[in-house]
This record gives C-alpha cells, sequence and structure tokens, in this order.
C-alpha cells in the first residue's frame, strides 16, 4: 500500500465521519497524534537543512497548524473585481472579530502572489466554522471555489506553476498531474489573455484570437486520480486545448504532430496504420516536444507535515531513499520531451536533499544540455533558502549509507547482512558527485514553514540550451520505435562497466530500502467514473454500424488483454446529420471549426455527448493511435443530449452545456440568444422550472413564445437596486412546450444567487459544507505525501458524490408540462 494513503488513513477525521462517528475537530486530532519524531530531528540535523540557531523556530513552525490558503481564478473576468470585494467587504467585515475570548485574524493578501490574488486564513477552523461572521466567509469560499472563482491550495503548492512562467502560446504538460492543483494554475496562465477579452466588447473574431492557441496535456500514472483531476479539478477551468492522459511519467510516449499544423489528417490514424506507414509519410511529422514541462513528482511528502501530521510517525530517512530512482527516472523523461530552449520546474513537497538535490544533479550530469537558473526576480516576497551543494545518504538506522564505491563500507554492510535479502544496494545519484556548487544547486528554492508560516517545498527551474537537440532525436527516434528511453538509464555517467545492471539495481533498492511503493508501470483504468451526462460506454453492437456516416474513422480500436481500455475520442464528419442541425438550430457562424467536434464512443457517434478541441489538440489526436495516447479527456464537453420528450416537440434535443459557452459564444447567431432583466433572472433562479405564462417581462416572454423549443442562452446584465456584485451573465436554458428552466448546476446557480443577491434563492440550496468536504477531499489528496501510485481513497471518492453537479433538466420541466 501506498504512504499516501495510509497517510491520509491516519488523520482519520473523513474516515471516522463515513463510518458513522463523527469528524474529529483538528485540534483533537493534532492533540491525540503523534507530533514527535527523534528520527526527523536526528535525520535533519545531520542534514543541517536550517542553520542551527533557526532549528527552534523550524521545529515550532512545523507544530502549527497550516493557516488556510486559497487563490482567485486569474483568468476569469470577475477576478479583479472578486479580489477587490475581498479587500473591501470582507476584510472589514472580520477585522476585530473574537471566538472563545480569542482575537481572529482578517484575511490578508499572501505578499508574493502575482495582483495579490492569493490569500492566507490564519484562523482556528473550529472558529471558521462558528463564529457568525467567519462562517459566512466560509461559504463565500466554498460557493466561489464551485464555480471555480476561487481555488483553496496550499501556498506553497502555488510556487510551482508561477515559476514555470507559461505564455498562452505554450505546448505544456504536467508529468503527475493529480488531483490538479497545479494544472488549474497551467490552464489559467494559457488562458491570460481571455479574462481581458472578456471584459470588454471584442467581436467575435477577438475574443477568438484571445483563446490560447497552446495546450496542456496534464498526466498521471493513477487512472483514478487521473478522473479526480478531470471532475474536480479541470472541470472548473475548461479548455479547448486540454488533455488528461494516463502514463507511467518515466514511459511518457514520443507522440507526433503534423509538420505543419494545418496540414492534418483527416482521418485518425489507426495502429495498424502507423505500423505500415513509410519513411516519406512519417516525415510528414515532428515530434512533440514541450515548451514548459512541470515535474510535481511523487515524494515522501515531509514538506506537509503540518497538514499530514501522520508523516510524524511515519518518517524514515528509506523513505526519501526509496523514490529517489522513481524521481529521477521522471525528471530525465521530461528533458527528453523538452524544447531546447524550453523550461522544466522539478518540484516536491519533501524537504529531503536525497529527492531533491541529488535528484537535479544527477539529471544534470546526465544532461549537459540543461542547465538551472536563478529566479531571484520572479515573486518577489518569497523568502527561500539556496539549494543544498552537500548532504549525506543516511539510511533507516541514521548511519552514513556505504557508497558503493566504497569497498571497505560495502563490505561492512554485507558483512552485517548475511542474509542477501537484507543487503541494500543504493545508487551512486544518491550521493553528491562534487559539482553541485560548479552547476548551481544553489539556484534550486528551498521554502521553509518558520519562513513564512506555510508547508515546505522545494522547486528547481531548469533549462534546455537553444542549441541542443538531443531530445528532439530522441524522441523522433523513438516515435519510430528505434531506441530506448534515456530515462531507462538515469545514470548516465557511471561507467557501464562497474554498474552492468542499472535497473535491476535500481528495482532493489527500491523494494528493500523503501517502505514506499514505487509507482508501477500505468495500471489499467479501473471502474470508470460514472459522470453525468457523459456517454456510457456503448457495446460495439449498440449501433448498426452500416448507418453511420462514412467519414467516421478510426474504427481501428483493437483492444487485447492490456490494453488501454477508454472509450475513444472520434472526431465527427461536419457533413453528419446532428452537426448541420446544431450548426442550423443554434445559428452558428460558418466559419464554426465544426471539423473540431468529437464523440467519445468507439463507433463515432453522436449519442450523449459532443466535445470541442482546439485545432492543435486535433492535430495530436488525429496525428497519434488512440491507444498510444491513452486519453482520459480532452477539450471541452459542448452539448448534451436530452431525451425528455419522445414526442417530438425538440428538433434539436442537443443542450449547450455550460462548460462550452466561453468557446461557442463568439459563433452563436442571435436566434437563440434572449436578452432579460435581473427580475427574470431571479425568477429563473427562484424555480426549478417556470411557466411560461408566468413571465412577467413580457419582451423576454414574448420572444420566448416565439421560440422553437429547446436550448437556449440568456443574457443578464446584472446591475443595479439589489444587485450586490454586478456581472454580465450568459447562462444556457431550456425551452420547454410551456415552461422555462435555467440549464445551471445547482452549486454553480447558489454561489451566483450569493454572489448577485448576497442571499441563495434557489430551491435546492446544497449544503456548502458538503461541497466544502469534496473539495477538502480533493485538496488533501493534493497534497498527498507520496502520491507514488496512490489510489484515490474512496472516502474521497464518496464525499466527491455528495458535492456531484447535477444541472436543472428539461426532465424536471416535463413534470410541469
Ligand atoms: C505530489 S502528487 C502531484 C500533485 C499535483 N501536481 C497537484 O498539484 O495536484 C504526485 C502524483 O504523481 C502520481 N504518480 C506517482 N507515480 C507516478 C508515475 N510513475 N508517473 C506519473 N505519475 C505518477 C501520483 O498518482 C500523484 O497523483
Amino acid at each position: 500500500m501506498a504512504r499516501g494513503n495510509r497517510g491520509r488513513g491516519g488523520r482519520g477525521g473523513r474516515g471516522g465521519g463515513r463510518g458513522g462517528g463523527a469528524a474529529k475537530p483538528r485540534s483533537e486530532r493534532w492533540s491525540n497524534t503523534v507530533t514527535e519524531s527523534p528520527r526527523f530531528e536526528a535525520y535533519y540535523k545531520a542534514q543541517k537543512i536550517v542553520p542551527e540557531d533557526e532549528w527552534d523556530a523550524f521545529n515550532a513552525a512545523l507544530h502549527e497548524p497550516l493557516p488556510t490558503t486559497f487563490r482567485i481564478t486569474g483568468c476569469r473576468e470577475v477576478a479583479p473585481r472578486l479580489n477587490q470585494m475581498i479587500k473591501d467587504v470582507f476584510v472589514p467585515f472580520l477585522s476585530g472579530k473574537e471566538y472563545d475570548g480569542q482575537a481572529l485574524e482578517a484575511p490578508k493578501p499572501i505578499d508574493w502572489y502575482p495582483n495579490g490574488f492569493a490569500w492566507q486564513l490564519k484562523a482556528p477552523r473550529q472558529a471558521i466554522r462558528k463564529q457568525d461572521q467567519f462562517k459566512k466567509f466560509q461559504h463565500f469560499l466554498v460557493h466561489e471555489a464551485d464555480v471555480g472563482n476561487i481555488s483553496r491550495q496550499e501556498a506553497v503548492s502555488m510556487i510551482p506553476p508561477l515559476l514555470l512562467d507559461v505564455q498562452p502560446h505554450h505546448y505544456v504538460l504536467d508529468m503527475c498531474a493529480a488531483p490538479g492543483s497545479k494544472s488549474v494554475q497551467l490552464v489559467e496562465a494559457l488562458h491570460a489573455k481571455t479574462a481581458a477579452a472578456s471584459s470588454s466588447s471584442a467581436s467575435a473574431a477577438e475574443a477568438l484570437s484571445t483563446l490560447p492557441t497552446g495546450m496542456l496535456i496534464a498526466n498521471d500514472s493513477d487512472a483514478k486520480r487521473c478522473h479526480l483531476l478531470v471532475h474536480q479539478s479541470l472541470h472548473r477551468v475548461p479548455g479547448a486545448g486540454m488533455m488528461v492522459t494516463n502514463h507511467d511519467a518515466t514511459q511518457l510516449p514520443g507522440l507526433r504532430l503534423p509538420s505543419d499544423i494545418k496540414q492534418q489528417n483527416d482521418k485518425l490514424v489507426a495502429d495498424d496504420e502507423v505500423k505500415m506507414q513509410s519513411e516519406a509519410e512519417r516525415k510528414k511529422y515532428q515530434p512533440l516536444l514541450f515548451d514548459r514541462i512541470l515535474a510535481d513528482v511523487p515524494c515522501s511528502g515531509d514538506g506537509t507535515l503540518r497538514k499530514n501530521v501522520g508523516i510524524w510517525k511515519e518518517f524514515s530517512p528509506g523513505n526519501g531513499i526509496g523514490l529517489h530512482s522513481l524521481q529521477l527516472r521522471i525528471l530525465l523523461r521530461g528533458i527528453a520531451l523538452l524544447k531546447p530552449g524550453g523550461r522544466l520546474v522539478y518540484s516536491t513537497c519533501s524537504m529531503n536533499p536525497v529527492e531533491n538535490e541529488a535528484v537535479v544533479s544527477a539529471a544534470l550530469a546526465a544532461c549537459p544540455e540543461m542547465s538551472l537558473i536563478d529566479v531571484p526576480e520572479m515573486l518577489p516576497g518569497l523568502i527561500r533558502r539556496p539549494g543544498m551543494t552537500t548532504w549525506s545518504v543516511i539510511d533507516n538506522t541514521l548511519n552514513n549509507a556505504p557508497h558503493p564505491d566504497d569497498a571497505e563500507a560495502t563490505a561492512a554492510h554485507i558483512a552485517a547482512n548475511p542474509d542477501k535479502r537484507h543487503r541494500k544496494v543504493w545508487s551512486k545519484t544518491l550521493w553528491p558527485n562534487g559539482k553541485e556548487a560548479e552547476r548551481g544547486l544553489e539556484r534550486c528554492l528551498r521554502i521553509y514553514p518558520h519562513l513564512q508560516d506555510t508547508g515546505a517545498f522545494f522547486v528547481s527551474v531548469l533549462v534546455k540550451a537553444g542549441g541542443s537537440t538531443s531530445g528532439e532525436a530522441e524522441v523522433a527516434a523513438e516515435s519510430k520505435g528505434t531506441v530506448r528511453e534515456r530515462a531507462s538509464s538515469p545514470v548516465a555517467e557511471q561507467p557501464e562497466t562497474k554498474r552492468p545492471r542499472q535497473e535491476e539495481e535500481v528495482v532493489a533498492e527500491t523494494i528493500v530500502e523503501a517502505p514506499i511503493e514505487a509507482a508501477a508501470p500505468a495500471p489499467e483504468p479501473e471502474a470508470k467514473v460514472e459522470v453525468e451526462g457523459e456517454a456510457p460506454a456503448v457495446a460495439e453492437d449498440d449501433v448498426d454500424a452500416a448507418a453511420l456516416p462514412a467519414e467516421i474513422v478510426g474504427a481501428n480500436f483493437s483492444r487485447g488483454p492490456g490494453e488501454f481500455k477508454e472509450e475513444p475520442f472520434i472526431y465527427l464528419s461536419p457533413e453528419d446529420e446532428q452537426v448541420k442541425l446544431i450548426m442550423d438550430f443554434f445559428d452558428l457562424d460558418p466559419s464554426f471549426p465544426a471539423a473540431s467536434l468529437l464523440v467519445r464512443n468507439a463507433q463515432g457517434a453522436p449519442l450523449r455527448s459532443i466535445y470541442f478541441t482546439s485545432n492543435l489538440a486535433r492535430s495530436l489526436l488525429l496525428a497519434n493511435t488512440y491507444s498510444r495516447m491513452r486519453l482520459i479527456s480532452c477539450g471541452v464537453k459542448l452539448f448534451t443530449r436530452q431525451d425528455s420528450s419522445k414526442d417530438g416537440t425538440y428538433r434539436c434535443k442537443w443542450r449547450v452545456n455550460s462548460e462550452g459557452l466561453e468557446v461557442l459564444r463568439p459563433f452563436l447567431g442571435p436566434k437563440r440568444i434572449v436578452k432579460a432583466n435581473v427580475k427574470t433572472l431571479r425568477t429563473l433562479m427562484t424555480n426549478v422550472t417556470t411557466p411560461i405564462a408566468e413571465l412577467e417581462e413580457a419582451e423576454f416572454k414574448e420572444r420566448i413564445e416565439g421560440m422553437e423549443p429547446g436550448s437556449c442562452m440568456i443574457q443578464v446584465e446584472a446591475r443595479g437596486e439589489g444587485v450586490a456584485f454586478e456581472q454580465s451573465l450568459f447562462l444556457p436554458f431550456w425551452r420547454s412546450k410551456i415552461s422555462v428552466n435555467l440549464m445551471v448546476e445547482k452549486a454553480d446557480k447558489s454561489a451566483l444567487s450569493q454572489r448577485l443577491f448576497s442571499e441563495d434563492i434557489t430551491p435546492h440550496k446544497p449544503q456548502p459544507k458538503a461541497r466544502d468536504v469534496a473539495r477538502a477531499a480533493a485538496e488533501d489528496a493534493s497534497a498527498t505525501p507520496s502520491g507514488a501510485g496512490t489510489p484515490v481513497s474512496t472516502e474521497a471518492e464518496a464525499e466527491t458524490k455528495v458535492g456531484e453537479k447535477v444541472e436543472e433538466t428539461p426532465a424536471a420541466a416535463a413534470v410541469v408540462e
């Protein structure tokens, strides 16, 4: 079992809740938990991670609960005003308050976070839950987090994506992404220009030109965590250029793109076709390399001690040693996939040099084209300590481990362990190689808890020399299946003669020394997470293949034993009857890229959902085989089929999904858009369905009466009396025979109501607490100590279901009819 899971079990609060007993208050959990570790103290004092005279402050900070931190989603149009609202409304509202005789601190901006968009709240959880004003603020946070305007995230975890410096045109890879708090930041950075455009009165063409031209591939080896990544994190910041894949990051496949992106395939390439492609055909492709790569690798997680108190009990030097080789292999694979001139951030939430500087130093030794850069000008205000240039390799007995070149020490180790099974083999890369100062290891960033009241973190920023082509050559060769990855032989500096069987040794070392399971090759996806509205797996013979349009392509999805079992994504033909119907019904501009609409089933038929990807993502998907990509999700869900009425009321049974509106809006003609005033909006928000006959706004009523039943959009300028937060709104709704209803998720509707009217006027009032639990589960999973092959706990999943999104459906409307 992976350490991460044990850690979560150890915290126990949520587990207790599910078992029927009440979750223990945090303070109680702290008082009952081991929060000392002589081994931890001895180990880190020996490593001299902080100067001796700082130890007490460092240690004291580790024993303080972590402040709550959150940040505003920067790419949203509402971001600056929401931030201002916290400053102008909530800070004064929460100032000078007390709980249980104790003064409470109002939220404070985090000094180093750009635009003052991140905040810290240092009040005890009990107070946040019970003190009236703080409770209100907590509800505000939960509601806004539900709609993706705010993310609760540990302050230190926000640092790596910021240092990656992602621009909207970048190709970005997040190698170990789940549950996705950093991926969300990367998507936000890709969409940085979108916010500016949506706030102005930009034309459709202008709005389109601000959509990112880059893409993000967020990858994780754990299939369940990939689904958590999709549904808990990326769902909140949808993007047409986003993909989630499920690979062991040490073996991420080399993918290819058409050399000229505009000259892409019309057809999906099937597995067999690639093998049969001629050299000339292959030359039409270039290897996919990335401008930016985040390697936020699985680690022992002792930087999260303030939050994951179970780690005190479990701390052992072997934990870090056991993960070192996996971390190094992930980093080396990342380097191979990086463009010349590209930037890679390697990070962990561990303080252990064996997982940090040792990994970076070994990678620098193996890849002379890489160098560490100093980023003092980035995030001014962030107090950081330099990376270490020397450290010791200390074993579980707290003695120095024998270096493989030290014959005497190795002999002593063998003598002390006559049973071969107890002998350990350590990789040389665990030790400093003597070039650390020369290679600038001080440029790494170490963040400690006592410096700015945070968790601990390690971050390093590496760049690849502009002229180097080694990565390119390697990936190019690899996509022809001719070379072995460099990542599988991490200790390039060591002579083959001395260590001829590197991989076996690495395995031995992991098994013997580490109590943590290093991640195995990507596991087969397990039970498919059932998501509302998503196409269920359809048995092949559910669909009459002969009835499918000839343009449906990529039917060669053989699934032998052990193959990737997720349904494939297949692009629809613009000539597909349903596509043509959608174009007409929604009055879409002819420039709408209908060729980028795709479905998710092996038949390539528009059954339940229709997705949309950017042109770049389309090129990528069409240039690579389905099974090679192991794609879990891609693009944005634009349309969902509604089958509420069988009587032919609806010519078009497709409804627009909220998450697809940003993409669709520039192309929507006036036919399906209706303006309404705030009073009408209030009515629609208060009722599940509103009979058309009861609509009071004459103009709105008249438009609705003259409209063909089906999916539409409502446009509201929410301003003036009774509106606490002014906003231009564009929301999907459904016009049925005799009624209308908003097609907005319950939680989103509640959040909107809170923001606009300072109260929840919706009929359901989903319990913020339940959703908070789900969010906290995702957040905790994000801080999972190891994450090495860590399955998402059923606990987190069960709680996720509590907060599941449910849109108002026409089925509800049908009841009224
Ligand atoms: C520290 S967590 C990543 C946290 C994530 N970056 C975030 O900000 O939410 C490490 C992740 O690595 C994944 N993992 C473990 N071994 C892996 C491997 N060999 N390849 C890819 N991912 C791996 C785990 O499933 C876990 O989700």
